[in-house]
């Protein structure tokens, strides 16, 4: 990964948000359509998945259609009975809520040290002039367990390491299942590696220039969001034009990411998104990224090279080290495993 520029000490995106006397002039996004959360863009019409007709059989080739489907043409779908109940959703939204609610020193304790992307933060600065996202984070290693650094989860609210604990347990049960799912021949890995990031978007004062997130794929094979109940904000690209994905409080938004792109030589899509601003309220979302161990190999799977579908990707290895220089430049990493 490239060095990180500049020391983390800047403040937070909440900082600025309450200060509102500081310039924005990093955040401000220098093309044309850096985007609105109005009802001028259209709602995209994901697929709703069902797991629990997945595992039955009577109804499991019409779910299964459905699956496949959704990951050939918008990348995303949202899946409803996947283990998790509402109000444990609910429970891990307000113990996300109630970290950045508190105290700035409070939080500071969980903070990452400059260059690395572990614990609370705000945008890492790897270029000089970046265009830095309206969010502050906190990005944490869920497994393999020993891999966890215990010093970044927070203690405080009291109950925040059990219920990320459950929350990593259900959402690697999720990701298995549909990994089998889509791609029983793509060899896609056992043991991934699987990280959190708690996303939080204070109310900005100018939501037609400052993006909540630039336009990115993302890194991982698969990745799966809890969304905010209240506040919209995520768009996904398709034919060049934006789409507001809607908010279904009971579901979790799955998306494709680049490396189940690579393997399954371009026939699953990563889609392109991006997190719009607003001026009025604050939003807050978890992502959880699923991403193969980084000493593994990824290519497009052997069976889906042919004469008519030659193989699109190289070989690549440790992916995301790569990543972020391309997401800070705006461009797709993609493009660099593309033959
Ligand atoms: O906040 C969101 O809705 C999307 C987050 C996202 O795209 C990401 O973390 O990569
Ligand atoms: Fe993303």
């Amino acid at each position: 990964m490239a060095a990180e520029i500049e020391s983390i000490m800047s403040k937070s995106v909440q900082e600025l948000a309450i200060d509102g006397e500081e310039s924005l002039e990093k955040y401000i996004q220098k093309g044309t359509d850096s985007g609105k959360c109005n009802t001028s863009v259209s709602l995209i019409e994901v697929p709703i998945v069902d797991i629990g007709l997945l595992k039955s059989p009577l109804t499991r080739t019409e779910e299964l259609h459905k699956l496949r489907s959704a990951l050939s043409s918008w990348g995303c779908f949202q899946v409803i009975n996947h283990g998790m109940t509402s109000s444990f959703l609910e429970e891990m939204r307000q113990v996300a809520k109630q970290f950045f609610s508190l105290p700035m020193e409070e939080k500071q304790k969980y903070s990452r040290k400059t260059g690395s992307m572990e614990g609370y933060g705000n945008d890492m600065v790897l270029l000089e002039h970046q265009i830095l996202d309206w969010t502050d984070r906190l990005y944490l290693t869920l497994n393999p367990e020993d891999q966890r650094q215990l010093r970044f989860w927070p203690e405080n609210p009291q109950t925040f390491r059990e219920m990320l604990d459950e929350f990593a347990k259900k959402s690697q049960q999720i990701n298995e299942i549909l990994l089998k799912e889509m791609a029983g021949s793509l060899g896609l890995d056992e043991r991934p590696r699987v990280t959190a990031r708690f996303n939080y978007y204070p109310p900005c004062p100018m939501p037609d220039k400052i993006l909540g997130l630039k336009p990115h794929a993302d890194g991982s094979a698969l990745t799966i969001l809890l969304q905010d109940k209240e506040v919209e904000g995520l768009q996904f690209l398709k034919d060049n034009q934006w789409f507001r994905v809607p908010i279904i409080p009971e579901a979790l938004l799955v998306n494709v990411g680049d490396q189940a792109e690579i393997m399954s030589n371009g026939i699953f899509e990563s889609p392109v998104h991006r997190v719009v601003t607003n001026t009025e309220r604050e939003r807050m979302s978890v992502t959880v990224f699923c991403t193969p161990d980084s000493e593994k190999e990824i290519k497009p799977a052997d069976g889906l090279i042919d004469e008519t579908r030659p193989r699109l990707y190289k070989t690549v290895k440790d992916y995301v080290s790569f990543y972020f220089e391309y997401y800070q430049q705006g461009k797709r990493t993609i493009e660099a495993a593309i033959i």
